[in-house]
């Protein structure tokens, strides 16, 4: 897994996360390697601050509920999330799959 350094603009911790470096992005976040309060890497991902109006934030929340719900070796784990916040976020385990898996 790759990651970039932060921009200038990127939060330096969310939630109790320190964020440490991007990861990736898809069409509504950013996602960024983060570090749990508890030391744990993890997957912290953010909606963009362009995207963030009331529609994205029901399909972020529901993301979150169905994250809480599943588990497999696959599914990278939920840690933690607020969908409430100003920038929603979601934090989840850091999965090494790579292309395919
Ligand atoms: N738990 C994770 N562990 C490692 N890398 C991740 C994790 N979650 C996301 N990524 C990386 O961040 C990229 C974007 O993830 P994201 O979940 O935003 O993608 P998406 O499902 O395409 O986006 P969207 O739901 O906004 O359409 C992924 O392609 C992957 O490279």
């Amino acid at each position: 897994m790759q990651t970039t350094p932060l921009s200038p603009e990127d939060p330096a911790e969310l939630g109790g996360f320190e964020l440490l470096g991007r990861i990736g992005q898809g069409g509504m976040g950013q996602v960024y390697l983060g570090e749990s309060p508890g030391g744990e890497p993890a997957a912290v991902k953010v909606i963009k601050a362009s995207v963030v109006d009331s529609e994205a934030r029901l399909r972020f929340a529901q993301e979150i509920e169905v994250l809480k719900t599943i588990w497999g070796p696959r599914i990278a784990a939920f840690l933690d999330a607020d969908p409430e916040a100003e920038r929603p976020w979601l934090a989840t385990g850091v999965s090494t799959c790579g292309p395919g898996c």
